[in-house]
């Protein structure tokens, strides 16, 4: 149907005519470029509040691998850095491509990384709903955390070895117990800049917060995540899902900032 994706006909260059706001003035991703990012010493450290977060499922929704998170109060929250609120963690999802030198959705100076996790998390200070702040110029915070091919990840396995049960869109599965701070990488030095939901409806309603040092996972826990399917069980054609990330976009009028 007239769905979108990450195809030649449904992909990022097509999103536009069913999403005007794709050619907006805050779209994301970008290309960050560290000699021209600010180094801002208003600027101070985030801090991830998950050690009671609750996480419920993980789901193959089409387009990503989503696990998510129970958001009914501040159980898990990211502050500080330049958020003026808690954040509620709602889910987090990844990006990654067929190789290894592509598949994140923000380059560093033209470089891209395998693959990049996104902690979505939302502004429940001013906002009702997360739909509410999904649209709010300040209502969404997501954490982009880069994935380069190496060794294996100690903590990855507890996704990719779930990977099996939710290999078709529309499919879900209870996924307890797992905290996304064993996913961090030891320094939290982060980019921040205003952008958008990097996949329809591309809402400019994100303070975008993307770490500099990237975790390390192997080749062979990245072939996990190729072996989902965008497709759903009984559609006939078999779709690898990988490639599924938005490539960068026009910075246009806006700065990226630099913690220190
Ligand atoms: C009310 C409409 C909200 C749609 C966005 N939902 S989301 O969880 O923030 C999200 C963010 C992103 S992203 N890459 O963080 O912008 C990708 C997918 C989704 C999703 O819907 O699964
Ligand atoms: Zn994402």
């Amino acid at each position: 149907g007239h769905h979108w994706g990450y195809g030649k006909e449904d992909g990022p260059s097509a999103w536009h005519r069913q999403y005007p706001v794709a050619k907006g003035n805050r779209q994301s991703p970008i290309d960050i470029i560290p000699d021209e990012a600010r180094r801002d010493s208003s600027l101070g450290p985030i801090f991830l509040k998950y050690d009671r977060c609750t996480s419920l499922n993980i789901s193959n929704n089409g387009h990503s691998v989503v696990v998510e998170f129970n958001d009914s109060d501040d159980r898990s929250v990211i502050q500080g850095g330049p958020l003026d609120n808690p954040y509620r963690l709602k889910q987090f999802h990844f990006h990654w491509g067929e190789k290894g030198c592509e598949g994140s959705e923000h380059t560093v100076a033209g470089v891209g990384y395998a693959s990049e996790l996104h902690l979505v998390h939302w502004n429940a200070v001013k906002y009702k709903t997360f739909e509410e702040a999904a649209t709010a110029p300040d209502g969404l915070a997501v954490l982009g955390i880069f994935l380069e091919v190496g060794d294996d990840h100690r903590w990855l396995h507890m996704i990719t070895d779930a990977l099996y049960m939710v290999k078709f869109k529309g499919s879900s599965t209870d996924f307890k117990g797992f905290n996304p701070k064993c996913l961090l990488p030891s320094n939290l030095h982060y980019w921040t800049y205003l952008g958008s939901l990097t996949t329809p409806p591309l809402h400019e309603s994100v303070i975008w917060i993307v770490l500099k040092e990237p975790i390390v996972v192997s080749d062979k826990q990245l072939g996990m995540f190729r072996l989902l399917q965008f497709s759903g069980e009984e559609d006939g054609r078999r779709m690898r899902m990988e490639n599924n990330f938005r490539p960068p976009q026009p910075l246009k009028e806006r700065l990226v900032r630099s913690s220190n």
